[in-house]
C-alpha cells in the first residue's frame, strides 16, 4: 500500500539509464518550457565558450606584434587590439543577455514542472498516498527539484559545452608551448572530478535522509504560525515546546550536514593542492625557459594565460558536471513521482454508471489501511437499498468513517467488494462514481475562499449560478449570516490572505473569520449544492450547531433526503432514531441491526448507548427540578 516505497538513494539514482532518462526528460521539459529561449540560450554558451582561447590567441599575437614588428601578413597591432577590446566587450555583455535568456528559461521550466506534479498529484485515486511519509519525502524532494533542477541540468550542460569549447582552445594554445605540461594539467583535474562525484553522491543521500526531518521542522513552523493551532498552543503554553522540537530537528539537521561538510573539506584539500603544485612547477619552469632566451615575452603571456585558463576552465567544467549530477540525482524524485503507476487500478474501459436503481452493497469486506496494520474492518456485509436512511453507529475508532470512505472509493476493500447496483465499483469509473455521491466529511474543510466559492466547490458547475448557490445556502441555514457578512457571498472567509483592494480605501482588506458552527453550514450547503446525488453521506453533520440549528437542519436534512439514499453517521443518538435502519459497529464488526424500536428492544449496544444519552438529559432535567424546588 505504501506506493512512494524504495530507498532513491544515490546507488539507485546513479545508474546510467537513470540518468539518460532524468537527462532526456529535463531537456525535454526545458524545451518545452521555451524552445526560443533555449536557443538563445545555447548560442550564447557556445559563443560564450569560443571567447576565452580567442582572447589567449589575440594577446600572444599583440605582444609578438609587439615584441618582434608586425608581420606585414598578419593584422596590425591596433586590429588586434580593436579585436581584443571586441572580444572583451562580449565577454562582459553575454553574460548578461545569458542571464536573461537562463531566468526567462528557469521560469517557464519551474511554471510547467509544477503544473505536471500537481497534475499528476491530482490524478491519484485514493488517500494512501497522502499518508505514506516516503512518498511525502519525496514530493517534498520533486518539488524542490521540479523548480531547481532542470534548470540546473541544462545549465551544467551547456556550461560544460561552453567550458569545452574554452579547454580545447586553451589546451591547443598550451600543448604549442607544452605538450607534457598540457597532459600533467588536464590529468591534475581527474581526482578532483572523482572525488567531486562522490561528494555530490554523498550530498544526495543526506538530502534524502534528512528530508523527514525538514518535513517535521516545516509541521512544527506551521503549528506555530496556524491560527486555529495557535489557540490551544497559547493555552497550554505549548509554543516553547514546540520551538524546542523545532530546534531539535534544525540541530539534528546541522550536524548532518556539518559532518557532510567536514568529509568535503577533508577530500577536497589533497586534489585542490595537486593543482596548485601543477600550477607553480608550469610557471616556474616558463620563466626559466624565458631567462635562457627559450621563450619569448608572447610565449609567457600565453603560457600563463592558456594553463590558468585551462585549470579554471577545468574546474568550471567540474562544477557543472557535479552540479548537473546533483541535479539529476535530485530529479529523479520528479521523474519518479510522474512515473508512478495509478494507486487504485481503474479498468481500460470502466463500466458505464447510471443512477443508483436497486441498492449498495458491502459483501464481506476487510480492510486495514497498512499491510501490516490491524483489521479496521472484518467482515462487514451490508445492504442499502435506493431510497433508505441507514445511520452508523459505535464507539470512536469502530470503523464507521472507514466504511465511508470505501463506499466513495478513496480506499480498496483489503477482501471482499463494495458493489453499485450489482457491480463491484472497482470496475467503474471513481470520477463517475463520485459524482453521483453528496458528502458532509467528519474533517470538513474551511477553505480559505470566498462563501461563493466555499459553497460552489461542492458542484462546479452552479459555480456561476448565483440562485443555485443561494438555495443551498438556504437549506444549510447559511444564507443569512452570508448576507450580513461585509461583501455578502464575495466575502473572503479567510484571515491569513487579503482581501481584493477595498472599493472606498482602495486598500487590501483581510478577509471575515467564521465560527466553527458557521463553517459547518457552509459545509452542508456544499453538499446540498449536490442534491440531486444518489447517495449521500452525512458524517457528523451537525457537530458544532447550536441546539435549534441542529434541530431545524434535521427537518431540512429529512426533507431533503427523502427519497435519496443517506448514510448518517452520528454520536448524537437522538439525531439517528429517525433512520430507516441503524447499523451499530464494533470492533469493525456489524454487531447490531435493525429500527430504532427494534434495536431499543434488543437491549445490546445500541439500547445501552440509547439509554445513557437519555440518562445524561433526564438526569440533568430532574437536578434541575429540584434545584427549582
Ligand atoms: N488513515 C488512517 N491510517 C491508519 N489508520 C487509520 C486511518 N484512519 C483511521 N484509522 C484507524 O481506523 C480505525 C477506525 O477509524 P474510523 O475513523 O473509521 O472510526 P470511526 O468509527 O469513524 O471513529 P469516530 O467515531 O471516532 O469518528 C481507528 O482505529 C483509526 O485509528
Amino acid at each position: 500500500m505504501n506506493a512512494g516505497r524504495g530507498e532513491p538513494g544515490a546507488h539507485r539514482l546513479g545508474g546510467p539509464r537513470g540518468f539518460v532518462a532524468g537527462a532526456g526528460a529535463a531537456l525535454g521539459l526545458t524545451w518545452r518550457a521555451g524552445p526560443v529561449a533555449f536557443v538563445c540560450h545555447l548560442l550564447l554558451t557556445v559563443v560564450q565558450g569560443l571567447l576565452p582561447p580567442a582572447l589567449t590567441l589575440l594577446t600572444k599575437w599583440l605582444f609578438d606584434a609587439l615584441q618582434y614588428g608586425r608581420d606585414t601578413s598578419g593584422p596590425s597591432p591596433l586590429a588586434l587590439a580593436t579585436g581584443l577590446g571586441a572580444v572583451t566587450a562580449l565577454m562582459a555583455l553575454l553574460p548578461l543577455a545569458a542571464d536573461y535568456t537562463q531566468a526567462r528559461l528557469q521560469r517557464g521550466i519551474a511554471h510547467l514542472a509544477q503544473q505536471r506534479l500537481y497534475g499528476k498529484v491530482n490524478r491519484f485515486i485514493g488517500l494512501s498516498r497522502f499518508e505514506d511519509p516516503q512518498f511525502l519525502d519525496r514530493l517534498r524532494l520533486a518539488q524542490d527539484s521540479a523548480i531547481s533542477a532542470p534548470a540546473g541540468i541544462t545549465t551544467a550542460m551547456s556550461g560544460l559545452v561552453q567550458q569545452s569549447i574554452a579547454v580545447l582552445g586553451m589546451v591547443a594554445v598550451l600543448s604549442a608551448i607544452s605538450p607534457w605540461l598540457t597532459v600533467v594539467t588536464v590529468a591534475a583535474a581527474v581526482p578532483v572530478l572523482l572525488v567531486q562525484i562522490s561528494l555530490t553522491r554523498r550530498q544526495a543521500a543526506l538530502l534524502w535522509r534528512i528530508s523527514p526531518r525538514n518535513r517535521r521542522q516545516v509541521f512544527y513552523q506551521g503549528l506555530m504560525l496556524d491560527v486555529s493551532a495557535v489557540k490551544e498552543v497559547r493555552l497550554f503554553g505549548a509554543g516553547g515546546f514546540l520551538l524546542d522540537r523545532m530546534d531539535s530537528e534544525t540541530r539534528d539537521i546541522n550536524a548532518a550536514e556539518e559532518r557532510h561538510e567536514r568529509r568535503v573539506l577533508a577530500s577536497q584539500s589533497p586534489p585542490v593542492v595537486l593543482s596548485v603544485l601543477i600550477a607553480a612547477g608550469g610557471l616556474v619552469w616558463i620563466v626559466n625557459g624565458a631567462l635562457s632566451g627559450r621563450f619569448g615575452v608572447g610565449d609567457v603571456s600565453a603560457f600563463l594565460t592558456a594553463s590558468a585558463g585551462v585549470q579554471g576552465a577545468l574546474s568550471t567544467m567540474i562544477a557543472h558536471i557535479t552540479g548537473g549530477y546533483q541535479s539529476l540525482l535530485t530529479f529523479r524524485h520528479y521523474v519518479d513521482v510522474n512515473r508512478l503507476p495509478v494507486d487504485l487500478p481503474v479498468p481500460p474501459d470502466p463500466v458505464p454508471l447510471s443512477p443508483l436503481a436497486d441498492r449498495i452493497e458491502f459483501d464481506d469486506v476487510w480492510f486495514r489501511y497498512q499491510d501490516d496494520g490491524p483489521w479496521v474492518l472484518r467482515g462487514v456485509s451490508l445492504t442499502i437499498t435506493r431510497g433508505e436512511s441507514v445511520a452508523l453507529v459505535g464507539l470512536n475508532g469502530a470503523g464507521k468513517s472507514t466504511l465511508v470512505k470505501l463506499v466513495c472509493r478513496l480506499y480498496d476493500p483489503t477482501r471482499g467488494t463494495v458493489r453499485w447496483d450489482g457491480t463491484d465499483i472497482r470496475e467503474m469509473d471513481p470520477a463517475r462514481l463520485r459524482d453521483r455521491i453528496s458528502a458532509v466529511f467528519q474533517d470538513r474543510v474551511a477553505y480559505d475562499l470566498s462563501a461563493t466559492d466555499n459553497i460552489g466547490i461542492g458542484d462546479l458547475r452552479h459555480l456561476g449560478d448565483p440562485g443555485r448557490i443561494a438555495d443551498a445556502a438556504r437549506r444549510a441555514d447559511a444564507h443569512d449570516f452570508i448576507g450580513e457578512l461585509p461583501r455578502g457571498y464575495a466575502t473572503l472567509l479567510s484571515r491569513t490572505f487579503p482581501e481584493a483592494d477595498n472599493e472606498e480605501t482602495g486598500e487590501p482588506s483581510v478577509g471575515v473569520a467564521l465560527s466553527g458552527g458557521q463553517w459547518q453550514r457552509l459545509a452542508l450547503a456544499r453538499a446540498m449544492l449536490r442534491d440531486d446525488r444518489d447517495l449521500i453521506i452525512l458524517d457528523e453533520p451537525t457537530a458544532g450547531l447550536d441546539a435549534a440549528a441542529e434541530h431545524s437542519l434535521h427537518e431540512r436534512m429529512r426533507a431533503h433526503r427523502a427519497g435519496t439514499t443517506s448514510l448518517l453517521i452520528s454520536h448524537r443518538l437522538g439525531t439517528v432514531r429517525r433512520a430507516d435502519r441503524i447499523v451499530v459497529l464494533a470492533g469493525g464488526r456489524i454487531s447490531e441491526c435493525g429500527s430504532h424500536g427494534e434495536l431499543v428492544a434488543l437491549r445490546g449496544e445500541y439500547a445501552r448507548l440509547f439509554a445513557l444519552q437519555a440518562s445524561g438529559y433526564t438526569d440533568d432535567a430532574a437536578e434541575d427540578e429540584e434545584v427549582a424546588v
